[in-house]
């Protein structure tokens, strides 16, 4: 389904990715993880095609990706949805306009200045937004609304381009613990019930262990790791991040200590 082939790229002298190959052949949910300045970023980017690479090849279904120019390129970008950490939507628009403009490499730029869409785009738009549980949310305005609710927006506007591959770059990584999970809850379900492939760029360990089928672990450009969750060990993780003997876990984790009896104490005060 996808073969990355010895793709690299180089900023200045120094290359950000650097030779990576791997085969994906299946839709499956994939983590990639590593540390700050690992490649993972740049290596999405790449399959997005908003980096060029420097090298290699990205084939998907038999054509490199990597050569698409023009309308071809537009096309595979609307394949294949990304979602971002910090959401990228517009924030005083309304949050259904928002979904919409998951279209915008299909439409021509007029119809898209004065907000006329057809009615079946409004009509997918509202039954994908029910889907992801925030119907109610449309007629708001996106900056309205919470981090998690706003990154399911993201995901709603991802789904109108009906992806192939969803691409998703730290997408938890503003959000609480609680709005992390219905994140990553709702990439899950895209990923089984509509067997779209999801490659997800992720900066904690549990999150990969609890959600990927396949983890691919990079350091300093390069493929470290590529297992299953199983696999992926504390000292393999060690040497993913980079750390020494006394690498804790705990700091790569999102999860917060459950405090039961502040929990009571505090709802105790709300129900007086
Ligand atoms: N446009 C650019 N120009 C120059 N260097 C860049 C550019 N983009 C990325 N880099 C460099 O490439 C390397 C990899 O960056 P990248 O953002 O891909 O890493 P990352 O693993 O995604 O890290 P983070 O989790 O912090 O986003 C870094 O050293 C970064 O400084």
């Amino acid at each position: 389904m996808l073969e990355v082939r010895n793709v690299t790229r180089i900023f200045g002298t120094r290359a950000a990715v650097d030779n990576i190959s791997f085969t994906i052949d299946r839709p499956a949910f994939v983590g990639i993880i590593g540390r700050s300045g690992a490649g993972k970023s740049t290596f999405l980017r790449m399959m997005n095609r908003l980096t060029d690479a420097s090298s290699g090849q990205i084939m998907v279904e038999g054509q490199d990706i990597l050569s698409l120019r023009g309308p071809a390129r537009r096309a595979w970008q609307s394949h294949c949805a990304m979602i971002f950490q910090q959401f990228n939507l517009v924030p005083r628009m309304d949050v259904a306009s928002n979904v919409l403009h998951g279209l915008l490499n299909r439409r021509s730029t007029l119809a898209t200045m004065f907000n006329l869409w057809p009615r079946n785009d409004i009509l997918r738009a509202l039954q994908i937004l029910d889907r992801l549980g925030i119907a109610e949310q449309a007629p708001k305005r996106a900056e309205a609304l919470s981090g998690g609710q706003q990154q399911r927006v993201a995901i709603a506007r991802a789904l109108m381009q009906d992806p192939k591959i969803i691409l998703a770059d730290e997408p938890i990584a503003s959000l609480d613990p609680m709005n992390a999970q219905v994140v990553m809850d709702t990439l899950k379900r895209i990923n089984i019930e509509d067997g779209r492939m999801v490659i997800a760029n992720l900066h904690t360990l549990d999150t990969a262990r609890r959600y990927c089928d396949r983890v691919i672990g990079m350091r300093d450009g390069r493929i470290v790791f590529d297992g299953t969750p199983a696999q992926l060990s504390t000292g393999v993780a060690r040497d993913i991040y980079g750390a020494d003997a006394s690498f804790n876990e705990a700091a790569t984790s999102t999860a917060i200590p459950a405090d039961t009896a502040a929990d009571h104490a505090y709802a105790e005060r709300l129900l007086t």
